[in-house]
């Protein structure tokens, strides 16, 4: 097997590359280049390691044709785009945990570098001006601190905030009110924040609801004299309005990390008394980077060199706990998927999924993902368990998950149907031994049958003297039956033939079956 190749196109703690390397892939360390010459390269890697300089863009994306997963060593993909990457079933992963509590520090340090003004009094002080007099500083002890996202690193910040003895309220949408007790903090609205807050902290994402944030107005609303600290995206805060409300006195500083346009060269921004900013240093320490940089690199080769997947921002998940147990289903999913399938044809509006008994008690997203990539692989090449789920909503295929926990004749199934223009179809599958995928039903047939490699599938007419006539028809072909599956709805009715050979069926000879006596349908398929 040749070895997935990978490409660190940002500057990374050199851990990422020993491990990458360790777990079995080759990998290139190139920074610093322009979008046209990543273009020119990326076609020839397997996996594209990033911090926030390289912008993962369409043009990036359309000619990284054997792309298959981006790990980013930190925490905002918002150089990615994400959208196209799942349409092209490549996986996009991050790090969520391991430089929050750096980027924390940094906001802390940055909210006591503004109450105390470090570093003009530094930089005066350095230039023999001896300042002592033109420092005076505040206390944060006993301030309010406004937090403007309470994810992972907005709750490290607070704790270490109520550690200084400050007054913590937050403001965001998805903190429960448990959550926030747990905090220690007050869970407020934005309008109640802004008028509270002696300082601010922005740690949210930067979306559409939270783009521009600290608007003009916001700016407005808030408290005279507060202290505004962005350790989290440009563009949460209007830069001109900033400026506007530093010089007139109404903001009494602000620090920024993050910038709307990086790398911020020039910034109106830049000279303005109480203003203070780092070149987005928030997740740049030691410990930080030797986290980020072993978990992408483990991540990353694990996906590539095991298909294991975790942080992944394009695709459910599999723990090391779940994957062990989920890899069969995941299996037989896509084996029905593909069967319903290739025996359907025209446009399906919808596509059920049902786990039973032991499925039923599963993580049934990687299990409807799977479904969905081995039905949609019947009609393009490009699709796997990322852009699966993407594609059928392109298509228009309304997708349901149904799940019975009680058992029935088996004790884990999974169902398949499909809507088509004759009705509802389904095909029914199991695990034996609790790791091998086995057909148990089809279209309302009972039958038994492995589905792999090349099969026939034949409907005919349940009467004697058929099986003789295929088997002859398929020896005088030179073709070698490996199993041979029957079923059938009640005596003489009609019945289902699912036939393992061991080369493909050519055309002619499907014809052939299609003339002898009593047959419906004949049918090549391949897993
Ligand atoms: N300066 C730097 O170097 C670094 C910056 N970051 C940035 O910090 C930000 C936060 O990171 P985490 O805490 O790990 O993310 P997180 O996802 O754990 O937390 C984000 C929080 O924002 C909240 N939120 C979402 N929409 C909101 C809205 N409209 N209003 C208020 N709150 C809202 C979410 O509910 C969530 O609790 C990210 O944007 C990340 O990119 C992260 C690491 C380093
Ligand atoms: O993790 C994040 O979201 C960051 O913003 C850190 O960015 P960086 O890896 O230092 O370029």
């Amino acid at each position: 097997m040749t070895k997935p190749k990978v490409l660190i196109s940002d500057k990374m703690d050199p851990n990422a590359a020993r491990i990458f390397t360790e777990m079995g892939c080759d990998v290139d360390v190139i920074t610093g280049e322009t979008p046209e010459q990543l273009i020119a390269r990326i076609g020839q890697y397997d996996g594209l390691a990033i911090r926030s300089s390289t912008r993962v863009t369409k043009e990036v994306l359309d000619a990284a044709t054997n792309l298959k997963v981006i790990g980013r060593a930190g925490i905002g993909v918002d150089n990615v785009d994400i959208p196209c990457a799942s349409g092209k079933g490549v996986v996009v992963m991050n790090t969520p945990f391991g430089n929050s509590i750096t980027t924390a520090e940094h906001a802390i340090a940055l909210i006591f570098a503004l109450a105390r003004q470090i570093p003009e009094a530094n930089t005066q002080t350095q230039a023999g001006l001896w300042p002592k007099n033109g420092f005076m500083g505040v206390e944060v002890t006993g301030k309010t601190l406004g937090l403007i996202g309470a994810g992972n690193i907005g709750s490290i910040v607070a704790s270490r905030a109520l550690g200084l003895r400050m007054k913590v309220v937050a403001f965001d949408p998805f903190l429960s009110p448990e959550r926030a007790v747990e905090l220690g903090v007050e869970k407020v609205e934005l309008e109640q924040l802004l008028e509270r807050a002696d300082f601010i902290t922005l740690h949210t994402p930067l979306t559409e609801q939270t783009r521009n944030i600290l608007s003009r107005e916001n700016l407005a609303r808030t408290k005279k004299g507060v202290r505004i600290v962005n350790c989290a995206r440009g563009g949460l805060v209007d830069e001109a309005a900033l400026k506007e409300a530093l010089d007139s006195g109404h903001v009494a500083g602000a620090a920024l990390d993050v910038f709307e346009t990086e790398p911020a060269k020039a910034s109106p921004l830049f000279g303005t008394p109480n203003f203070i900013c780092t070149p987005h240093l928030g997740a740049s320490t030691t410990e930080a980077q030797v986290n980020v940089a072993l978990q992408v690199a483990e991540q990353m080769a694990d996906y590539l060199v095991n298909g294991g997947v975790t942080n992944a921002l394009n695709m459910p998940s599999l723990s090391a706990e779940e994957a062990p147990k989920l890899k069969p289903y995941m299996a037989l999913a896509e084996k029905l998927g593909s069967l319903v399938g290739q025996l359907t044809t025209g446009a399906v509006p919808r596509i059920s999924i049902h786990t039973e008994g032991a499925a039923a008690e599963l993580n049934a997203r990687p299990i409807v993902a799977a479904v969905l990539a081995g039905f949609l692989r019947t009609q393009t090449d490009s699709v796997n368990m990322v852009n699966a789920p993407f594609l059928a909503k392109e298509r228009g295929i309304e997708v349901r998950e149904v799940k019975s926990e009680k058992e029935g004749d088996y004790h884990t199934l999974v169902r398949v149907s499909v809507k088509t223009a004759d009705g509802e179809r389904s095909v029914v599958g199991t695990l034996f031994a609790n790791s091998e995928p086995r057909l148990v039903e089809l279209f309302g047939i009972k039958v038994e049958a492995e589905l792999a490699g090349h099969m026939m599938y034949i409907v005919n007419e349940d009467a004697p003297g058929f099986i003789g006539r295929i088997g002859t028809l398929l020896g005088e072909n030179g073709i070698n039956i490996g199993t041979f599956n029957l079923g059938r709805r009640e005596a003489g009715g009609e019945a289902v033939l699912l036939l393992s050979v061991d080369s493909p069926v050519a055309a002619a000879v499907i014809e052939q079956a299609r003339s002898l006596p009593g047959v419906k349908r004949v049918m090549a398929l391949a897993f």
